[in-house]
């Protein structure tokens, strides 16, 4: 969501079959709650392709990885590495911190605010190595309870970027939701630059609707 800093999005481990609709559901939530890129276990190739059809749909920048190095994407990630479970910190009581130390602090504090640095989100599927909470800079938990990596990631972003993400544009899309109270419009961006080119000029202008 910002050119200087990149937020990564790491699913560790992944069984195929059993975790398919889970790692595909973290790969969305990072994408529509305003991550810059997922990186998949190599076995995660039908999720990778389901996020990118999303993308090149709905639109981006948005970018889907597959590695088979989990183990030493974390290690020498050149940035700040918040692994999401459980067991960590409150996240109400570390949001804070973890902006400060990727360089995005509120426009109340600006004057201050750190460089930028790259952040690592990881979220894990089957049980994770010890040595993530150790490499870890924040052990960040979404309540104390047992839930699920996608509510966990969702409600982080949110915090992470106190909502702004919800304002976001998306690039080369082919298709725009339009929010409404009731109905289920979606409009094909391209007739829509042609209907506003032709608005411009006078012409009315539609919207398409479908199911
Ligand atoms: C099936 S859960 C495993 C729960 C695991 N024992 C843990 O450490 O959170 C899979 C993933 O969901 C995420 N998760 C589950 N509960 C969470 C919570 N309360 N806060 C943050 N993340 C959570 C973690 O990333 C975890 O690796």
């Amino acid at each position: 969501m910002n050119d200087a800093r990149e937020v990564v999005v790491l699913r560790y481990g992944h069984r195929p079959g059993r975790d398919d609709r889970m790692t595909t559901h973290v790969g969305l939530t990072a994408r529509a709650l305003g991550a810059d890129r997922v990186i998949f276990p190599d076995n995660a190739g039908q999720s990778a392709e389901t996020v990118r059809d999303i993308t090149d749909r709905f639109g981006g920048p948005f970018a889907v990885e597959l590695r088979d190095d989990q183990k030493a994407i974390v290690r020498d990630f050149d940035g700040v590495v918040v692994h999401l479970t459980m067991y960590g910190e409150r996240v109400h009581d570390v949001e804070e911190d973890v902006r400060e130390a990727v360089g995005l602090d509120g426009p109340d504090v600006i004057e201050e605010a750190s460089p930028p640095r790259d952040l690592l989100v990881v979220v894990g599927g089957e049980k994770v190595p010890w040595a993530l909470y150790e490499r870890a800079d924040f052990n960040v938990g979404v309540t104390n309870q047992p839930h699920s990596e996608v509510a966990g990631l969702a409600v982080f972003l949110d915090r992470l970027f106190e909502g702004a993400e919800l304002d976001r544009e998306w690039e080369n899309a082919d298709r725009r939701v339009v929010p409404e109270a009731t109905g289920k419009t979606v409009v094909d961006t391209e007739e829509e630059s042609g209907n506003d080119a032709a608005a411009d000029s006078g012409e009315g202008s539609e919207t398409g609707d479908r199911d």
